[in-house]
């Protein structure tokens, strides 16, 4: 456990200096607003292989605030050694180079001594070679150790922090002790412990190292490139369902479940809360007030929902890894603009199963098929969802809820294309389009 101390003159010169460039980062949580950012803890990290201080690692926690959003980051620097170059600078302090630090060997050996993991030791885990992932993430990951070595990892750095455990450490981490390998196994992981808003200590994870899979292809790019060759994803979607059903038993095996007396009401009274919070940010969408609200009524008049339980919370395809002729699921954090105590809450399964029929409409869209060649792999791909999670015990999904879900994700992610990627809005306003016709 580290902690992190008020910072001092050298952390705000840091924060000035590499400020401008963290705004363009694709993992800042909101793009083309001016953004107020200020440092409000330090963390030094001390690399146990350093003779002499020569670099020095500083983990900046920033808090930015734009708008609605109001996030704390973790911003880990180098500062090189006078006379250091290295690629990719973010700026030059008093004649040294100042860099992103997650890919740095003096940040990742001082990582991993600070690091605990399964059994309360952290993994060993190979540093001879370091290659980030370049790859759009919402935070910074960097794969560590040659190719074909097994104790191959991959750090995940949190770019958001939360107070509290978070879930894409905590849910495979629990996952791995009951024994489901459908996730990568998590070989150590990191906390700290700052300064909240109201002046207490919190705590939270920094970061984790799971298990590298090697040769696998990201899900999200095999369904596009076989969208745009015309050929069929249903053999892949089928087994998808199956896993995300498999998945489902296990995570309601490992956390609580909640009976929903209330359930109809709750879900339609959330998805027009959805609405009215896309709606302010993404005025384009009034036209679809009345079909959402049509869903919602038809919500409001099911019998009964089932039970809650914890979820994904965020599955599409580029949450999915195939290799050696399986899936992996990846990412368990949740929608990231949620607050974490919405993400951790017991939900409905079947989001998730929503959240991946949404992802086909995406694969479609962005491989390039349009009109019924997209409608036709689109629904191949669907049923085939289905059918495999139907195949667990877990796996129900009701066509009214299903629909609702997948409504109450598409206004989601018009919300997140239009901060993140304005470009890609009118792949879920056509999804808004067809959802409520
Ligand atoms: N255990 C792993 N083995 C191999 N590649 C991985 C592993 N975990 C993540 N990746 C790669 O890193 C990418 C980003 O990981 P992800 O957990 O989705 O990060 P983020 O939360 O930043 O979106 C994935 O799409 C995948 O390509
Ligand atoms: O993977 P993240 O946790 O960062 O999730 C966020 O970003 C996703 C995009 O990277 C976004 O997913 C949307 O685009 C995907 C294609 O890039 C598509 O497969 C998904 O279906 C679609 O929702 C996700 O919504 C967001 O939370």
């Amino acid at each position: 456990m580290l902690t992190a101390r008020a910072p001092d003159q050298l952390d705000e010169r840091l924060l000035a200096l590499v400020g401008p460039a963290l705004v363009a980062r694709r993992w800042f949580p909101v793009k083309g607003v001016a953004a107020d950012l200020v440092v409000v803890g330090t963390i030094s990290l001390v690399d146990p292989a350093a003779a002499a201080p020569a670099v020095e690692v500083r983990v900046l926690l920033v808090r930015a605030r734009a708008g609605a959003v109001d996030a704390l980051l973790q911003v880990p620097l180098a500062v090189l050694a006078p006379g250091e170059l290295a690629p990719d600078p973010l700026g030059e302090l008093d004649g040294r180079t100042v860099v992103d630090a997650v890919a740095h060997p003096a940040f990742l050996r001082a990582w991993l001594a600070a690091a605990t993991g399964p059994g309360g030791t952290a993994a060993r885990v190979p540093l001879d070679e370091v290659r980030p992932i370049t790859g759009e993430q919402s935070n910074s990951s960097v794969v560590l150790g040659a190719a074909g070595d097994p104790d191959r990892g991959i750090l995940k750095v949190v770019r958001a922090l939360q107070a509290g455990a978070n879930p894409d450490i905590d849910v495979p981490r629990r996952l791995a002790e009951v024994g489901d390998d459908d996730v990568p196994a998590p070989r150590a992981w990191l906390q700290a412990t700052w300064t909240g808003p109201d002046g207490a200590p919190v705590v939270g994870d920094l970061g984790v190292v799971s298990a590298f899979v090697e040769g696998a292809q990201d899900g999200f790019e095999l369904a596009c490139a076989m969208a745009g060759r015309h050929e069929s994803f249903a053999d892949l979607a089928r087994e998808l369902g199956a896993v995300t059903a498999r998945l489902h038993d296990a995570l309601a095996r490992v956390y609580p479940t909640a009976a929903d007396d209330d359930g109809p009401a709750r879900l339609a009274g959330a998805l027009h809360d959805r609405f009215a919070w896309a709606l302010a940010a993404v005025p384009e969408l009034e036209p679809f007030r009345a079909g959402v609200e049509a869903t919602c009524a038809r919500v409001a008049a099911l019998p009964s929902t089932p039970p809650r339980q914890r979820v994904h919370g965020d599955l599409h395809l580029g949450q999915v890894l195939r290799a050696s002729g399986r899936w992996l699921v990846l990412d368990f954090e949740g929608e990231p603009l949620a607050p974490l105590e919405a993400r951790v809450r017991p939900d409905l399964a079947v989001r998730d199963v929503a959240g991946l029929l949404r992802s086909f409409d995406y694969a479609a869209a962005v491989g390039g098929l349009t009109g019924e060649d997209a409608a036709a792999w689109t629904s191949a791909a669907r049923a085939a969802l289905h059918a495999g999670y139907a195949s667990s015990s877990a796996g129900s999904s009701d066509e009214v809820l299903v629909r609702a879900l997948e409504l109450d994700k598409t206004l989601y992610e018009a919300v997140y294309e239009s901060r993140n990627r304005p470009t890609w809005l009118p792949i879920p306003l056509a999804g808004l389009h067809r959802l409520t016709s």
